[in-house]
């Protein structure tokens, strides 16, 4: 039998009927509670002599009602007004707070006869003069021991704890008193002004110490968020009934795992879970449901500029992989039968698709396939091609594979005739040699599909990339000479140290796999991403001129040369000319009073003549650069990771998200008993109202991002925090933990899982 909670009939309620006797936590093994007389009045105004009536008058519901199993379901009992638990005497409920001063701000029998205390300074004082027990007068919880590690028992029978906005808690707050930061789950400490968003609310802890501090509240059951939630109500009269709730909320604590307890892993998945994640082990005492973000953070922040943001990836860095991304799939019109080159700045970000259409431009006609490669898109900048590398002209497209569906570079060499098939297996040697700053070809073969004889080399696709040649020397080079300031370099070293370092570990991989690169020229250099090259277009050389590579001593002789050929590279670079090697002296004096010796020296040792030098005498050399940019590379992994982590709890939501979406108003089920309102399914119904049907008390529509982060996260953590769910009608509340909503869920989702396979 499936467990459930148990039903609540709604009536006006007492507030300050002492809620210990209702809302104690079930112990006779079901999972739910019941509410007697817990459907609320829709009037903020308390009902005349609110405080000592009877709840008799239950106002029973016409609309279906959940089948209340086992014991649990109790009847409205004849209500005989009782003063508050442990006191018997008229004189120790005058100590007692009045709940209409609680709940409304005033109680308009105070001058009428109410037995109840309406003096809260005397309230403060009464609490702090320790009475024993733990309960609804007890102040606001400051932590200043460290906690234990369990909650007694008793804490259960506890009545309601409700904090009290008097005790100097000046948290940013809701409209309703909890703090939004509360409301999002992230860990804040009890006062914690300084972080709070004026703005937003969101607030953000800086310190360990406040996380711990968060950790240890949450620890002893008074965690904050208990509190958010009583911000939130499909209705009017939810903000009414979740105020119940922090009683239940109070003495529960999803973590508090008694020792050799197993907890529960909230990640676990079913083996229904066909495209969701497997289940993990998880260290238990973690609370789940938080965002914990990670390190580095931004320092300094304004409250100001803390925002939802904050808890996605920043926007600088969504907005450069989206235009991957969109770069990746942009295509050319369907239509046009011939495609031609345009000729000029046909970035695969911003073709000219006019120029298709017209038609203009010389030479090829693109095949709509090469061999598994279709809807070829040109990447070139120009159609004005010199055979300066290779000997014969090149052409650049980005295709689509039909065997893996993904985006590549076809690079092909035009005009050239294959001699020998054995020249082009030098290619399988290439394709080992894996480097960071190399991109990497995979294979290589001929073809006449453009209308005469080439040869196509396919390497990864890096969308969005430029050459160095276009950084450096293009039309809008990166670094340009300061107009006002002083006169200095005009590329940084920093970025020379970093392309050397890059180059040079390119060059290391390449040698040590016997290899020469060949293609170290401004235009055979990509920049993928910000200070991140690679060494484009390896292997063609060795493809289409094998004879200079043919003996041991020839490849040696290309290997000098790359050296070189690397040296050259920078003196154009740290100049800013691509004919810097041309006046040598001049541009190696201009480098010497610009730049530090090491430099210098480093530059003139790759363009000295010598057959002795290698690629490790070199990194040798520049060791202490080497660190530095690997201490650079490390820090913006870590950055990177940090990104990362602020999407982990996304991608978790997304997918019960999608189990939401399964299992939510199936048309199909509609006269099946367990998905109507009878049925289990119907506490999901309710939990998606409560989530994202709420209205304020105006009854607007709470748009709130903050909640429903925080109840899906506590949904997928199964939290053993209750929640009370209000039927549309207002007729019938329900009582449950996101515990058994989460066990719900899976199980619907199993059942539709089994069904989809009959
Ligand atoms: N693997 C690749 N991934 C993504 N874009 C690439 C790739 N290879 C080249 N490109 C892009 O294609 C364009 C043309 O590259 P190419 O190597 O032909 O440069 P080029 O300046 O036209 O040189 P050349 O005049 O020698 O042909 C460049 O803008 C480059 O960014």
């Amino acid at each position: 039998m499936t467990e459930r909670p148990s039903t609540a009939t709604g009536s006006n309620r007492n507030f300050n009927q002492p809620l210990a006797s209702p809302l104690r936590p079930n112990t006779s093994g079901g999972p739910g509670i019941s509410v007697t007389g817990a459907s609320p009045t829709r009037s903020r105004t308390p009902p005349p002599n609110e405080n000592r009536r009877s709840i008799s008058g239950v106002s029973s519901s016409s609309s279906p009602r959940p089948k209340a199993k086992g014991p649990l379901r109790t009847n409205p009992p004849s209500f005989t007004p009782r003063l508050p638990a442990g006191s018997n005497s008229e004189a120790e409920s005058t100590n007692t707070f009045c709940r209409n001063i609680t709940i409304y701000g005033y109680c308009r029998f105070e001058d009428k006869g109410c037995a109840f205390n309406h003096d809260p300074h005397s309230q403060k004082q009464q609490s702090g003069s320790g009475r024993g027990k733990f309960n609804v007068d007890s102040p606001s919880f400051t932590p200043a021991t460290p906690p234990k590690k369990t909650i007694s028992p008793n804490v259960a029978d506890a009545a309601p704890f409700t904090p009290k906005h008097s005790t100097g808690n000046t948290l940013s707050r809701t409209s309703s008193g909890a703090s939004r930061a509360d409301v999002i789950g992230v860990a804040t400490p009890p006062v914690a002004p300084q972080f709070q968003d004026s703005n937003n609310g969101y607030s953000i802890p800086h310190t360990v110490d406040q996380q711990q501090q968060n950790y240890h509240q949450m620890q002893h059951g008074f965690d904050s968020i208990g509190l958010a939630e009583n911000v939130y109500s499909p209705t009017k009269s939810r903000r009414r009934a979740n105020k119940l709730k922090t009683a239940a909320t109070s003495a529960m604590n999803a973590y508090d795992y008694a020792v050799g307890q197993q907890p529960v892993n909230p990640y676990a998945q079913t083996g229904a879970d066909m495209f969701f994640q497997q289940p993990q082990t998880y260290t238990p005492l973690l609370p789940y449901h938080r965002y914990a973000p990670l390190a580095p953070f931004p320092q300094k922040l304004q409250p100001f500029q803390k925002t939802i943001h904050g808890f996605f990836m920043s926007d600088n860095l969504r907005e450069e992989l989206q235009r991957k991304a969109e770069a990746t799939l942009q295509s050319l019109p369907s239509n046009p039968v011939l495609f031609r080159f345009p000729s000029v700045s046909i970035k695969v970000n911003k073709i000219d698709t006019d120029y298709f259409h017209r038609g203009e431009g010389v030479s090829s006609i693109l095949p709509p396939q090469v061999e598994e490669f279709h809807s070829l898109v040109p990447l070139d900048t120009s159609n004005q091609k010199s055979a300066q590398v290779f000997g014969y002209p090149s052409w650049v497209y980005k295709a689509f594979s039909n065997e893996d569906g993904h985006a590549w570079t076809l690079r092909r060499v035009e005009g050239f005739r294959l001699s020998n098939e054995a020249d082009i297996r030098i290619i399988q040697r290439w394709k080992k040699v894996l480097s960071a700053n190399i991109v990497t070809i995979h294979n290589a073969w001929t073809t006449t599909k453009f209308g005469d004889s080439s040869i196509i080399f396919v390497y990864d696709y890096h969308p969005l990339s430029k050459t160095l040649a276009e950084t450096h020397f293009g039309p809008s080079p990166r670094y340009t000479t300061p107009r006002h300031g002083p006169v200095g370099p005009i590329v940084p070293e920093q970025v020379l140290w970093s392309y050397i370092v890059q180059i040079a570990s390119a060059l290391k991989a390449i040698h040590s796999a016997g290899l020469a690169a060949r293609v170290i020229e401004p235009s055979k250099i990509l920049v993928t991403s910000k200070m991140r090259i690679r060494l484009n277009c390896c292997g063609i050389l060795d493809v289409i001129h094998p004879d200079t590579i043919r003996t041991q001593d020839m490849v040696r002789e290309a290997q000098l040369e790359d050296l070189a050929q690397l040296g050259r590279l920078m003196l154009s670079i740290a100049c800013n000319t691509p004919s810097a090697i041309h006046a040598f002296p001049k541009s190696i004096d201009y480098i010497g009073r610009h730049y530090s010796m090491h430099l210098r020296d480093s530059i003139c040792f790759l363009l000295a003549t010598g057959t002795t030098k290698n690629v490790d005498e070199f990194i040798k050399s520049i060791a202490v650069q080497a660190f530095q940019n690997f201490d650079s590379a490390l820090h913006y992994e870590d950055s990177l990771e940090s990104e990362l982590s602020r999407e982990l709890e996304n991608g978790r939501l997304v997918r019960l998200l999608c189990k939401f979406g399964f299992i939510n108003e199936r048309p199909e089920y509609d006269h099946d008993p367990r998905w109507s309102e009878t049925g289990d399914r119907y506490f999901l119904k309710l939990f998606r109202d409560y989530v994202f049907h709420s209205v304020d008390e105006n009854n607007h529509p709470v748009v709130d991002i903050a909640h429903v982060l925080i109840c899906l996260n506590k949904l997928d953590a199964g939290v053993d925090e209750k929640i009370m769910l209000v039927s549309r009608d207002q007729m019938n509340c329900f009582v449950v933990t996101y515990k058994e909503l989460k066990r719900q869920v899976e199980s619907c989702f199993q059942d539709l899982n089994k069904s989809n396979r009959r």
